[in-house]
């Protein structure tokens, strides 16, 4: 065959983030699950499909030893996710790929089993409502399952006759009665999550039997009439399986709700609410070694002038009193494991711009700090011995990858996984400054190559979500990197209501939010822009839902920059409060009085910079009201509304099958492809052309 001397010889890009395609193509890890004996570990890890449009993951083993090579384990085109071991070595997980021996049946998320000694994947329990998730006893032949009944079903043959009736009428509606009804993309209803315990199958009787028929497993359901209330509460088993400890979600009237924490016993599906208060919401972390203690998650419920709080206590599982565990630590813990001899406990908590991994000792309290760097921890499992654990590390200089932590030293060292860390488009620094009262307000400097005295950078201020977040860890959705790519540099800094700095950090925020975060914020571009290698002259603002919320009060409180970019963004407070998924979280903050001082759409007048507005009508947690809304009123009521001939230098990137996240990689392709034609043009002045794809 004669070559094509007229197709251009494809270039490898410096960077995967010198090139959209290269970067929605690097493989993203997330999940580990370690076996019994500590000798096998497994991750997830997402890679783009052959038609580019969707990610599929798939489960990798890694050598806890560091001296294999990292190994594909499952292999379909649906995807595999949720692995969790069995105490013999065989390793359940969830997947919608089809079942072999079953293909009349539409794909729904399965539950799998990948025997220890080998083989292949099979299925061991498939439901018409699907499976949502697996966890397994560490040191019994045990494990829960997490699967959604429909409200009004008796058992699963019911259930299965109900949904195939709804199915076929072609009926999609939902009868509500309770708050919430929706949750982040999601409607909720009329199905409701219950745990299931794993039971071994048995043979049908009249069924002949080939040579390798296997009875499925068949599930126990240990929760019937809980309601709604297991939703957005996971079970964690005792180390003998013998029960689950859980949060139960409970109403308070007028649409609130409020968090207890139950035991249920596994074998018979008894349960006892253990902890229960109006000041404190509760969450199960894991059962000690020995069965006998459950570390307990205790936020404070917050009020108009009470912010949040994140305490750990241990708790007596059959019964006894809540004992503080490092009540004077002034961090929000997160429980990760506990040591095997059950002295102490692994956990992680934000820390000034990190989330490193700690331990606890159980008897004194005493914290101890294990890793050192800059990079922020999780899914971290230990090692029988209590020697090690395994994790997932990443930072803004890295994605996450598996490492091996000494508990004694600290020491990390990488284990061969099955991508390698991608070459940067810059370098990364640490910025420090003070806020208006003085308190100290840190930020990431992301600076492009070639940025200095004579050539100084534009720069992007970005604003992180939440507001109770840090940028602490990589993120695939907003990557510095590849506006560092285009020579940007990219300033992310943690105001006011940023976690892992303390609660003095949170209350300096707390229903003030064009206070103390706006100035804060304010605070780290003034120090940066003072930089011989940053331009003052070349700025934008942008962020993402809260920061979104932010950008759009930057736009209403200052001219200084050149250009918003405001994502799945609060606009009008008093609107949001009561249409996102969960008002009752942001209610107990928003007063009317806090909603009318705070809220963006009250300066419209006062907005005089070019604002990219991006909003997905999938979005329930910012649902799209706010976008449209301030696309209307930047067009209407602005200082720089739409012309006579209706055009504006405004733009409003709709993404209709989108939510809070921008998911399909082409959509993401299209989100940075359309900021950098709106950036380019309003902060360089220069050209850039919108995606093709978008048929302009
Ligand atoms: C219940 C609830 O709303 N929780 C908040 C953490 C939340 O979702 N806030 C969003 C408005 C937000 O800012 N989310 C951040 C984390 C994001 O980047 O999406």
């Amino acid at each position: 065959m004669t070559p094509d001397t007229n197709s251009p010889t494809p270039v490898k890009p410096k960077t995967p983030f010198h090139d959209l395609d290269h970067f929605v193509a690097i493989p993203r890890l997330s999940g580990l699950a370690v076996n019994a004996d500590g000798t096998r570990l497994v991750t997830s890890v997402a890679t783009l499909n052959s038609k580019c449009n969707a990610y599929v993951s798939a489960l990798w083993e890694l050598d806890p030893e560091g001296n294999s090579p990292a190994r594909r384990i499952t292999r379909s085109a649906k995807g595999e996710s949720g692995a969790a071991f069995l105490v013999n070595g065989d390793l359940l997980f969830t997947s919608t790929r089809p079942d072999p021996e079953n293909s009349d049946e539409d794909p729904v998320s399965a539950l799998w089993k990948l025997p220890a000694q080998g083989g292949e994947a099979r299925i061991v329990h498939s439901r018409r409502g699907g499976v949502q998730g697996v966890v397994a006893a560490r040191k019994a032949d045990a494990a829960v399952v997490v699967a959604e009944v429909l409200a009004g079903s008796s058992d699963e043959k019911d259930d299965d006759e109900r949904r195939k009736a709804r199915k076929e009428a072609g009926v999609e509606a939902i009868l509500h009665t309770g708050y919430p009804v929706r949750h982040w993309d999601a409607d909720l209803g009329p199905a409701e999550p219950r745990f299931f315990v794993v039971e071994e199958g048995e043979q049908e009787a009249l069924k002949p039997a080939t040579v390798d028929e296997q009875p499925q497993l068949a599930l126990c359901n240990v929760t019937v009439g809980m309601g709604t209330s297991l939703r957005n509460n996971s079970p964690c088993i005792s180390p003998d399986g013998a029960v689950i400890i859980t949060g139960q979600t409970v109403p308070t009237g007028k649409g609130d709700q409020r968090t207890v924490l139950v035991r249920i016993d596994s074998a018979t599906g008894d349960r006892t609410v253990i902890l229960d208060s109006p000041d404190y919401d509760y969450d199960a972390g894991p059962v000690s070694p020995d069965n006998s203690t459950v570390v307990v998650v205790i936020s404070r419920r917050t009020g108009p002038t009470t912010p949040p709080d994140v305490k750990l206590g241990l708790l007596p599982v059959n019964g006894g009193p809540l004992a503080p565990l490092a009540a004077d630590w002034d961090a929000w813990p997160s429980p990760a494991a506990w040591l095997p001899d059950g002295s102490g406990l692994i956990v992680t908590a934000d820390d000034d711009g990190a989330s490193p991994v700690f331990t606890l000792d159980v008897a004194t309290g005493a914290v101890r700090r294990v890793t050192q760097d800059a990079a922020s921890y999780t899914d971290v499992v230990v090692s029988p011995d209590g020697a090690t654990a395994y994790a997932l590390r990443s930072s803004y200089e890295f994605p996450p990858e598996v490492v091996r932590i000494d508990l004694a030293s600290g020491t990390v060292t990488p284990l061969p996984g099955p991508v390698e860390r991608p070459a940067l488009s810059g370098r990364l620094e640490r910025v420090d400054t003070t806020g208006e009262d003085g308190h100290p307000v840190k930020s990431y400097l992301v600076l492009p190559a070639g940025a200095g005295g004579s050539s100084p950078a534009p720069l992007l201020l970005w604003i992180h979500g939440g507001p109770l977040g840090s940028w602490n860890a990589w993120t695939w959705r907003w990557s510095p990197w590849l506006l560092a790519a285009k020579g940007y540099a990219v300033l992310l800094p943690d105001p006011a209501l940023s976690t892992g700095y303390g609660q003095k950090m949170i209350e300096r925020g707390w229903g003030a939010w064009g206070d103390a975060p706006f100035t804060d914020i304010m605070a780290a571009t003034d120090a940066v822009v003072a930089r011989p290698d940053i331009d003052e002259s070349r700025t934008a603002a942008m962020g993402g839902s809260f920061g979104g919320y932010m950008a759009n009060w930057v736009a209403g409180h200052t001219d200084r920059f050149n250009a918003i970019v405001t994502h799945a963004s609060l606009w009008a407070l008093d609107q949001f409060g009561p249409t996102t998924d969960a008002s009752f979280y942001w209610e107990k903050e928003m007063t009317p009085e806090m909603a009318l001082a705070n809220s963006p759409h009250a300066h419209v007048e006062k907005i005089s910079t070019p604002m990219l507005v991006i909003h997905g009508d999938k979005d329930y947690r910012v649902p799209i009201g706010e976008g449209l809304r301030l696309w209307y009123e930047l067009l209407s009521k602005s200082a720089l509304p739409a012309d006579a001939n209706g055009e504006t230098d405004h733009r409003f990137l709709y993404f209709p099958d989108e939510n809070h996240w921008i998911l399909k990689p082409q959509h993401a392709k299209i989100w940075y492809g359309v900021v950098e034609h709106f950036l380019a043009r309003h902060v360089l002045g220069e050209k850039v052309e919108v995606p093709a794809e978008l048929g302009l």
